[in-house]
């Protein structure tokens, strides 16, 4: 992920961008392609700003994930990180291929019920889940509660014996491990609110083999998201290795570790994560173990397989400075570049335009900050009124962070799959802007 450090390598070009996106073809004549549908055609019919899903490589990507696990002779569940992408749509499709979910919220738990996930395919991570949150989830029998604190423990094992049930638990296990990553998405540091300090969970996972209503059943961890280098995997696998040996050594069984998500993509020239060197990772510390293991993966599999269509509004010209381009999608729909620095490839949808030499443009979004800024400097071709890019690399924490900040309505939703595409969210409507608000009798106006 990028930061706001200047990067010493040129960008990479649309040619580049197109070699590193297989899911992406220019078409000479329909221009740019998604898993084979013309892109242009999906922005003629529902207009943009407008999110596009490629469920075949989505489907692909979650497929090599389980093959790469399946190949190192492991047996592991993969629980979706339902917090990338929390379309239904995307939650089903990814359920027909065998996946779980993993959750943080009493709302992505009825999403994943809404889209067919049985209970026992949930796991329910997250740093202050609410009693009713947990009421709900201990009722319906969930697979797995990844225990964040001491006192989350006791407040489960008093929900749980309340209601007559034992809660299958882990505990995460903060290992204290740097994941080389953006420092607002790092979480195994001990510095980091997320899960037990490592020194802490021995002592607590005896304790909870003693409460009741508590069925604990091992430890999980998550050092952070967009992980690169396989490096602090296996540090942090390591010491929940060592966790499982002394708890086991004291007497305590345990049947699972959770490895959790955060494996990479590759948004710029970075190399991207590879679910082979992870199950390597799994396999050379925690193989040996004789536990059920699992993972949590949301970006890998969702980021590249997802697009965000725009069009530019106006290409505001500033003599000899680079020019601002000014698109009709903005920081509400995509925060990301404002949230993080983060960098996202911008390619044209014309094959025409996408070959014409290219130079420097700020890109930005029409909200009232100089925050909404997808890109500065950026070497595009020339592009005006009218044209269109696609915003690569948004399938995960794209659509689920938009806002309707300046009373921007949510953008439409597109699936394309098997060669044609659907709807999935039509562009909200202003009405919807202002649905559930209510203006009390004595202002009461038009509204
Ligand atoms: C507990 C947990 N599991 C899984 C994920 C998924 O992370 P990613 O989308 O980076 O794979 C996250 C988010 O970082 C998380 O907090
Ligand atoms: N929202 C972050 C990822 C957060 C991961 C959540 N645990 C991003 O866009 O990169």
């Amino acid at each position: 992920m990028a930061d706001a450090t200047p990067f010493l390598d040129p960008d990479p070009s649309v040619a580049e961008l197109l070699a590193s996106h297989p899911s992406l073809k220019m078409d000479p004549l329909c221009g740019l392609m998604l898993d084979g549908v013309a892109l242009n055609a999906i922005a003629d019919a529902v207009g943009t700003p407008c999110w596009v899903m490629g469920g075949d490589t989505l489907r692909t990507r979650v497929r090599r994930m389980q093959q790469a696990m399946r190949d190192a002779g492991l047996n592991v569940s993969l629980h979706y990180a339902v917090k990338a992408n929390d379309h239904l749509a995307v939650l089903s499709l990814l359920r027909e291929e065998g996946a779980g979910a993993d959750i943080v919220s009493g709302g992505e738990l009825a999403r994943a019920l809404k889209a067919g996930i049985a209970p026992a395919h949930i796991v329910f991570s997250g740093v202050g889940k609410t009693d009713a949150e947990l009421e709900r989830a201990i009722g319906l029998g969930i697979g797995q509660i990844n225990v964040e604190s001491a006192e989350e423990l006791d407040i489960i094992s008093s929900i749980a014996s309340r209601l007559g049930t034992r809660a299958t638990i882990t505990l995460r296990v903060n290992p204290d491990v740097d994941a080389g990553t953006h420092a607002k998405i790092t979480t195994g540091l001990a510095a980091n609110k997320f899960g037990i300090p490592y020194d802490h969970a021995a002592a607590l996972y005896a304790r909870a083999a003693s409460l009741p209503g508590i069925r604990a059943v091992g430890f999980a961890t998550h050092i952070g998201s967009q992980i690169l280098s396989v490096a602090p995997y296996r540090a942090a696998y390591a010491r929940i290795a060592d966790l499982v040996r002394t708890v086991r050594a004291a007497g305590q069984t345990v049947e699972v570790v959770d490895c959790g998500g955060g494996l990479g993509i590759s948004y710029r020239t970075e190399p991207e994560g590879q679910p082979e060197a992870l199950a390597g990772a799994m396999k050379a510390e925690l193989g040996g173990l004789d536990v059920r293991l699992a993972i949590e993966p949301g970006r890998w599999l969702a980021a590249p397989a997802g697009l965000l269509l725009s069009s530019v509004i106006l290409n505001k010209a500033r003599g000899n400075e680079a020019p601002f381009l000014v698109l009709d999608a903005a920081m509400n729909d995509l925060l990301r570049p404002s949230m993080y620095d983060a960098w996202h490839g911008i390619v044209p949808l014309s094959p025409h335009v996408a070959t014409l030499p290219a130079g420097p443009a700020h890109v930005v979004g029409p909200v009232c900050e100089s925050g909404d800024t997808f890109a500065r400097d950026r070497h595009l071709p020339p592009m005006q009124r009218g044209a269109r890019v696609a915003i690569l690399d948004t399938g995960a924490y794209g659509a689920v962070m938009s806002s309707t900040y300046n009373s921007r309505p949510l953008a439409a939703e597109v699936l394309v799959e098997d060669g044609t595409w659907h709807v999935i969210r039509p562009r909200q409507s202003l009405e919807a802007l202002w649905q559930g608000e209510t203006v009390p009798a004595h202002l009461a106006g038009t509204a």
